[in-house]
C-alpha cells in the first residue's frame, strides 16, 4: 500500500520504517528541513534500538523516503498517518495547533479518496476537528480515523511490530477495512486489533497512560512511606507484583515518571476533565506527587552534607528519562540538577545517550564526562538518576577509589542492599533502609 507519515520524530519514524519493512512504499514529511537532508543522507535522527537496521534495509529496498513537501507525501500516500507532536500547553491541554495547522493544509491539497489516521495522543473530540478542518477545503472524500500509539521509547522497533493491541476508532467501514488490511502482518501472533468509535479510541490512549502513571505514583507512595516505617519496598514491590490482578509491572518506585508522554497526557487528561465539568482528583493527586518524586533525593543529599552544598561536586549516572533513549524530555535529572546548581554545586554527568541533548540545554553549567568511572574523579558523591544497564554491576572499588566521599544516591535501587553492605559504601536509595558506612 501507498503510506504518507507526517511527522518524523520517534513515533512518526518508527511507523514509517515499520510499515516499509511489511512491503509497503512509504515517504515521510518532516518541517525540519535538517533532519530530512539527514534521513536522506541515511542516518538516523533519534536513537532507538534496532532502528537503524531496518531504516538502512527500506531506504535500500526504496520503500522509505523522505521529504519536506506536504504536497508530495498527500500525492503519495492512500493513508495518511499525523504524528506530530502535541506537547502541553500553558494550560496543560494539549496544544492541538500542529495536528490542526496540517489537518488545514491537507484539505487545500488532497484531491482523491484518502484515510487521515491520527497517530498523535489528542483529547477527545480531536477526530471530529480534524475532519472539519480537512473538510473546509477538501474537494474528495476522506475519513478520519483515530490510532493512538502505545510504543515505548528504547523498545519502540519491537512495540510497533508486534503490539498487544491495536486500537482504532473509526464510523467509516471503507477506512475500518484499508486499516485492517494495513495492520494485518502485525496482528499474527493473535493480538487484536480493536475497533471503535473515535472519541474511545482517544481516550483509551489518555486512560493508559494515566493508569500508568497512576501505578507507579503509587508505589512511590507507598516507597515513601516504606521510609518513614522502616519497610522495603522491594519487599513489598514482590509481594504485591505477584497477584496477577495487579501485575509486576510498572511497580518499580523511584524519582518520578518522566518522558515526553506520562507527564504531559496526564495534565492533559485532568486539563479535558476539568473543561468537561469532570473533576479527576486521583490525576490531580498523581502530577503532585511526582513532581515532589523527581526531587525526593535532594534533603537526603543535602542533610548528609550537613545542609550546605556550596562548592560540592556530584557526578551523575544517568541523564535520559529512562534507559535505551537520548530523550530527555521532563526527565527527573534535570529536576535534580537544577535544584543542586541552585544550591551552589557543581555537576559533572555521563549518559551513554543523552549528553549531547543535555549539553544543548545547559551549555557551560554542568560538564560531562566520556565514561561512568571518569565521571567520578574528584566528585564528592554519586547521583544515580537513569537504569542503563551499564550501571547496574560496577567496579565499586573504582566508586570507592574516585569519589572524595564514598556515598551513592541511587533514584532507580539498582542495587541490593545485601552487596553494597559488603562493600562498605554509603547508599540512599527509594523506598529502602539507608546503608551508614561509618569510617
Ligand atoms: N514518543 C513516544 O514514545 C510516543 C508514543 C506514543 C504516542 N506519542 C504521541 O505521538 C505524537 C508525536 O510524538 P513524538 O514523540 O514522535 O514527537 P516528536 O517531537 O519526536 O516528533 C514530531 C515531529 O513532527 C515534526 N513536525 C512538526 N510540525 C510539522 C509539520 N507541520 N509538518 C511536518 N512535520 C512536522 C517535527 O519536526 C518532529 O520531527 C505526540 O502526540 C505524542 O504524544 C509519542
Ligand atoms: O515501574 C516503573 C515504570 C516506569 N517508570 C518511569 O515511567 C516513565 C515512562 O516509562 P515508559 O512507560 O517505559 O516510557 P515511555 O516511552 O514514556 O512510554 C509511555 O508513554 C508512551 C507515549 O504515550 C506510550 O506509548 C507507552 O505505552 C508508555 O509506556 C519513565 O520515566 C520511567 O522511568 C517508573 O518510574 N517505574
Amino acid at each position: 500500500m501507498k503510506i504518507s507519515v507526517i511527522g518524523t520524530g520517534y513515533v512518526g519514524l518508527v511507523t514509517g520504517t515499520c510499515l516499509a519493512e511489511t512491503g509497503n512504499e512509504v515517504i515521510c514529511v518532516d518541517i525540519d528541513e535538517q533532519k530530512v537532508q539527514k534521513m536522506r543522507d541515511g542516518e538516523v535522527p533519534i536513537y532507538e534500538p534496532h532502528l537503524d537496521v531496518l531504516f538502512e534495509r527500506n531506504i535500500k529496498a526504496n520503500r522509505l523516503r523522505f521529504t519536506t513537501s506536504l504536497k508530495e507525501g498527500l500525492d503519495h500516500g492512500d493513508i495518511i498517518f499525523l504524528a506530530l507532536p502535541t506537547p502541553e500547553d500553558e494550560d496543560g491541554s494539549a496544544d492541538l495547533s500542529y495536528v490542526l495547522g496540517v489537518s488545514d493544509e491537507i484539505g487545500k491539497i488532497i484531491s482523491e479518496y484518502k484515510v487521515i489516521v491520527d497517530k498523535s495522543t489528542v483529547p477527545v473530540g480531536t477526530a471530529e476537528k480534524v475532519h472539519s478542518a480537512i473538510a473546509l477545503n477538501a474537494k474528495c472524500d476522506f475519513d478520519v480515523v483515530s490510532n493512538p500509539e502505545f510504543l515505548r521509547e528504547g523498545f519502540a522497533v519491537d512495540d510497533f511490530l508486534k503490539p498487544e493491541r491495536i486500537v482504532v476508532g473509526s464510523s467509516s467501514d471503507r477506512a475500518t477495512e484499508l486499516i485492517k488490511k494495513l495492520y494485518k502482518p502485525f496482528v499474527r501472533s493473535g493480538n487484536p486489533i480493536i475497533i471503535m468509535d473515535e472519541k474511545s479510541a482517544e481516550l483509551t490512549k489518555y486512560a493508559a497512560n494515566s493508569f500508568l502513571a497512576t501505578k507507579i505514583t503509587f508505589m512511590n507512595e507507598i516507597a515513601n512511606y516504606c521510609e518513614k516505617v522502616g519497610a522495603d519496598v522491594d519487599m513489598v514491590r514482590r509481594g504485591m507484583g505477584t497477584d496477577s490482578r495487579i501485575g509486576k509491572r510498572f511497580l518499580f518506585p523511584g524519582i518520578g515518571y518522566g518522558g515526553s508522554c506520562f507527564p504531559k497526557d496526564v495534565k492533559a487528561l485532568h486539563k479535558s476533565g476539568k473543561d468537561d465539568n469532570y473533576d479527576f482528583k486521583i490525576l490531580e493527586s498523581v502530577i503532585e506527587v511526582n513532581q515532589s518524586q523527581k526531587v525526593v533525593l535532594i534533603p537526603k543529599i543535602v542533610d548528609y552534607f550537613s545542609g550546605d552544598l556550596k562548592g560540592k561536586t556530584f557526578a551523575i549516572w544517568g541523564l535520559a528519562f529512562k534507559p535505551e533513549t537520548d530523550d530527555i524530555r521532563e526527565a527527573p535529572a534535570l529536576n535534580i540538577i537544577d535544584s543542586l546548581l541552585s544550591k551552589g554545586a557543581s555537576i559533572k554527568a555521563f549518559d551513554p545517550e543523552a549528553m549531547d541533548n543535555v549539553a544543548r540545554k545547559y551549555g557551560d553549567k554542568i560538564t560531562f564526562s566520556k565514561s561512568m568511572y571518569e565521571v567520578l574523579d574528584k566528585a564528592d558523591a554519586l547521583i544515580i538518576c537513569t537504569e542503563w544497564s551499564i550501571f547496574r554491576t560496577p567496579d565499586f572499588d573504582r566508586i570507592k577509589n574516585d569519589l572524595t566521599n564514598d556515598v551513592i544516591f541511587d533514584g532507580r535501587n539498582l542495587y541490593d542492599l545485601t552487596d553494597i553492605e559488603k562493600e562498605e559504601i554509603t547508599y540512599f536509595s527509594i523506598g529502602r533502609k539507608d546503608i551508614k558506612t561509618i569510617k
